[in-house]
């Protein structure tokens, strides 16, 4: 109710200010109503009054010239009379000459022609008066309708409602004009009352001229002369003629009838002469006076058109004034109409405000019963609340465990696509033979600081070959490997994924695993691990002595160390600064080191002295990025050497095991002296790789293999038919962000390297389908598991036939194969793997060195001298051609214990 209430009121205080105009137009417009009426009728009234004064005038004007008229005419019939009369006496004078034989009058210089010519003169004059009066008319005409139109458009203004007040000066001038005109319309009509007077007193001089002339008489004609004069007929022309001009022509008549009449004649024209000399002076100042008279007219209109431009002016303002006005009383209509307009519509709005509050009011009213219904009934009822709860609960669990149970399986199911779709990339990998990529992200280090929480790597916890980095510019970065190995993985897990790969060697294959990546990142720690904890190396051999040991064939390991210092091959089991080494192309393909020195090894001791002397021998040193930070590229090579006794048959696999040097930022390391020199090798050997796997990625037809020391010696790992697996070392830490994304990319274009299907050696070091037998029987896929080691009876059979000839099909390594274990092996692990074998701490002098190096600079060198326990079968085959690609390159027979 008080919303409504104030809706109301809001109305109200809305609606004060508008109705005030309202009430007060109405009495304003009532008021200039009574004003306009009046004004009205006062116009009307003045309006009258100049109609009736125009008339007035324009009667007398009209009369005015009527007699002007009038008096014009008679003038010229009198001058028309005259000179029928002059004519007359002419012809008369010139009868009478003829009689008496003279004729004076006609003479050329006689008085008569004079006259004749005077009178011509007058005439021409009185036309030229005659011209001018119809002039003056006309202008006077002029004048009167200008003063007349000025004088209707006063009317007109005055009819327009404007007040003399509007009017300003202007209207009291066209008042002084209006007065001016009627003054010179008095002055006209005085004038033309003169005039009249004038024609009056000619007339009377012309009548007294008819009356002294004998052939017109009065008398004779008096109806021409009371016509021509308009006047009555009175005799009192005497008045004017003066007693000396009378001449009694009766008497002349009657004592001569010639002379009397010349005489006659003569006095005529003297008087003739006297009133045209008269007539002259009046014409002269009838001319004058009219002359005038056009100047004032002239005048007159000039006044009279600057009256009407004002009055026009005048006009014209007045109508922009009622225009103005006009759209004034418009505006102020439409606003009053928009004002109507938005009161409805919001009273309108209130309305429906109104009676929306009043609904909601009822609404709430309703919904405040029912909230007391339900109160009460909650109250009544305050266990049925609980068993529902209860039950929703119940409901709840059964769905969460339902939905747990469904998400299990879906998890499930995705792991068993995702172990499907590996499968099925691995085997495409393996056909395309791409190299494979492993990254590994090493947990923090002392090396890294202590700052906490700045890890910028993350592996993705569902997807195990995703790697998100968050990069430089804070944005997530995502990559895609083979497999990723977080910061907590173990050195277990890396090689069990690495494990069948390492197997395949024993099955005749190349194969290579190198750890890439910045100084620092792990790549030592991955390959060699440390004494309680093995890496790659350590763990590659165990397992070949493991899967070798059990077999129907016989098996030789041989394992040698090397590595490239600063672009120069050292022999870590025989650093002699002398021995120099070099890569040379074999004969039969491939690449090998002649001069290297490899230990055939059977036990993991033999591997760990072997593994001890070359790191004793490689070049480390302490670093800004790492405490024992290799300088060199370190790389294991182990040959495993094959034979079936039983056919003779042969298979050499090599295992190149490689511990890159780490990519170091100059700037960052601040290496200087011998560091800056090793790093700079190592970073020009590093590019050189680059732009290896650049070539081979693009499938360019040069390769530039030869550009470092490393490049040409993993060429066949690279660029021929091995099985090659990068592991990229990364650090988790945000500081070496920009090394791991220069890692990270790196690894994409390692990936994207196709290096073809791979073969596998056999029958001396023929090379067949990856897809063949093996000697263990297993297909060479990398993801395949670990099986016991098998052999087939049909390889066994078929030794001399290469596995890319084998005709057995795949499916002979079946599993009901695997269990065939009846291999010899001509060295018993128990004996190569006891302490008295140690290749360092007790030389085993039934071991038999032998090396086929041409190189005599090894021969009797401290590091040539055989290792206590192994005998040294280094090979030295002169470069014949360069066919094929051939991998294996060191070879180390193993040695047989001698007892
Ligand atoms: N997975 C890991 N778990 C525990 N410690 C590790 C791991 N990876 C690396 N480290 C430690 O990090 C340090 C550097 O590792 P490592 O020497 O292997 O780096 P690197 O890449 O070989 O460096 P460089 O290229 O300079 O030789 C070592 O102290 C190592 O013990």
């Amino acid at each position: 109710m008080s919303l409504s209430s104030n809706i109301l009121l809001g109305r109200r205080m809305y609606f004060s200010p508008a109705s005030a105009p309202d009430t007060s137009v109405p009495a304003r417009s009532a008021e200039s109503l009574a004003l306009r009426k009046k004004y009205d009728d006062a116009l009307f009234k003045n309006k009258e009054e100049h109609r009736k004064r125009i008339h007035d005038l324009e009667r007398a004007h009209e009369e005015s010239l009527d007699e002007k008229d009038h008096t014009i005419r008679s003038l010229k019939l009198l001058v028309l009379d005259l000179e029928r009369k002059l004519v007359d006496s002419q012809n008369d004078f010139n009868e009478n000459g003829r009689r008496s034989g003279i004729n004076p009058v006609f003479s050329a210089n006689s008085p008569v022609q004079k006259l004749l010519e005077q009178l011509q003169r007058l005439q021409e004059d009185k036309e030229r008066t005659l011209v001018r009066l119809t002039e003056l008319e006309l202008q006077s005409g002029s004048v009167l309708d200008a003063s007349f139109d000025s004088v209707d458009s006063l009317v007109g203004k005055t009819e327009r409602g404007e007040t003399p007040d509007q009017m300003g000066q202007c209207t009291t001038d066209t008042e002084k004009e209006l007065e001016q005109t009627k003054r010179h319309k008095h002055s006209l009509e005085g004038e033309i009352l003169r005039l009249k007077d004038e024609n009056y007193r000619l007339r009377q001089f012309v009548s007294k001229l008819q009356d002294r002339s004998p052939h017109s008489t009065p008398e004779s004609n008096p109806g021409l002369v009371q016509k021509h004069l308009g006047t009555p007929n009175r005799n009192d022309s005497h008045d004017v003629v003066t007693g000396s001009d009378v001449i009694d022509v009766h008497s002349l008549d009657r004592q001569s009838p010639g002379r009397g009449s010349l005489m006659v004649k003569n006095g005529q024209i003297a008087t003739l002469e006297n009133q045209i000399q008269f007539l002259k002076k009046q014409l002269t100042l009838k001319t004058e006076q009219l002359i005038k008279s056009e100047l004032q007219l002239r005048e007159r209109s000039r006044s009279s058109s600057v009256a009407e431009e004002k009055v026009e002016e005048q006009k014209r303002e007045r109508e922009e004034r009622e225009e103005r006005e006009e759209e004034e009383r418009q505006l102020l209509a439409s606003v009053r109409l928009e004002h109507e307009e938005e009161v409805n519509r919001l009273t309108t709005a209130l309305t429906t405000v109104s009676q929306m509050a009043l609904r909601v009011h009822r609404e709430f009213l309703e919904v405040k019963a029912a909230h007391e219904a339900l109160r009460s009934q909650v109250g009544e009822v305050p266990g049925v609340i609980g068993e529902v709860v209860m039950q929703t609960q119940d409901q709840i669990q059964r769905s969460l465990s339902s939905l747990g149970e469904e998400n299990r399986t879906i998890v499930q199911k995705y792991l068993r696509e995702m172990k499907l779709r590996k499968k099925y990339h691995n085997e495409l990998v393996q056909l395309r033979g791409n190299i494979r990529v492993f990254c590994r992200v090493r947990p923090r280090i002392r090396e890294d600081g202590d700052e906490e929480g700045d890890l910028v790597v993350t592996p993705d916890i569902d997807d195990d070959s995703l790697l998100k980095v968050n990069n430089t510019k804070g944005r997530d970065q995502q990559y895609d490997l083979d497999k990723v190995f977080g910061l907590s993985s173990t050195q277990a897990q890396i090689f069990e994924e690495v494990s069948s790969l390492v197997r395949s060697a024993i099955d005749g294959y190349n194969v290579c695993i190198f750890a890439y990546g910045q100084t620092g990142s792990g790549k030592t720690y991955t390959m060699e691990g440390v004494s309680d904890d093995p890496g790659i190396n350590q763990r590659a051999l165990q397992l070949l002595f493991e899967e070798t040991s059990d077999a129907s064939w016989t098996y030789d390991i041989s394992a040698g160390v090397m590595e490239i210092y600063n672009e120069s091959i050292r022999d870590l089991l025989n650093p002699d600064p002398a021995n120099k080494l070099e890569v040379k192309m074999k004969s039969e393909g491939g690449f090998h080191v002649p001069g290297l020195m490899t230990l055939s090894v059977s036990s993991l001791h033999e591997v760990n002295q072997v593994f001890e002397t070359g790191r004793r021998n490689r070049a480390t040193a302490s670093t800004n990025m790492n405490e024992h930070s290799s300088r060199s590229h370190c790389l294991l090579c182990v040959t495993v050497r094959g034979t079936n006794p039983t056919t003779g048959s042969t298979s050499v696999g090599r295992l190149n095991l490689v511990d890159l040097a780490g990519s170091e930022r100059l700037s960052k390391s601040q290496a200087g002296g011998a560091r800056l020199k090793e790093a700079q090798n190592i970073n020009r050997s590093l590019a050189c790789l680059g732009d290896v796997i650049h070539a081979l990625r693009n499938k360019n037809s040069h390769v530039p293999y030869r550009n470092s020391k490393l490049t040409y010696l993993l060429q066949d790992s690279l660029g021929g038919d091995s099985k090659t697996l990068m592991i990229v070392q990364v650090s988790p830490v945000e500081k070496n962000v920009c090394e791991t994304l220069c890692s990270l990319a790196f690894a994409q274009r390692v990936r994207g390297v196709e290096l073809g299907p791979a073969t596998r050696t056999s029958d001396s070091g023929s090379r067949g389908q990856s897809n063949g037998q093996t000697p263990t029987g297993r297909p060479s896929n990398l993801q395949i598991p670990h099986t016991p080691l098998s052999r087939s009876s049909s390889i066994s059979s078929s030794a001399s036939i290469s596995p890319r000839q084998s005709p057995v099909p795949p499916s002979a390594s079946s599993p009901s194969s695997s269990s065939h274990h009846s291999r010899t092996f001509s060295t018993s692990s128990s004996q190569s793997s006891s302490p008295s074998t140690s290749p360092v701490s007790t030389p085993t002098p039934t071991r038999k060195v032998t090396s086929s190096s041409t190189k005599s600079g090894n021969a009797g060198s401290p590091c040539s001298s055989p290792k206590p326990g192994f005998k040294k079968s280094a090979q030295s085959t002169p470069e014949k051609s360069r066919g094929l690609h051939r991998s294996a390159t060191f070879s180390v027979r193993r040695a047989t214990p001698t007892k």
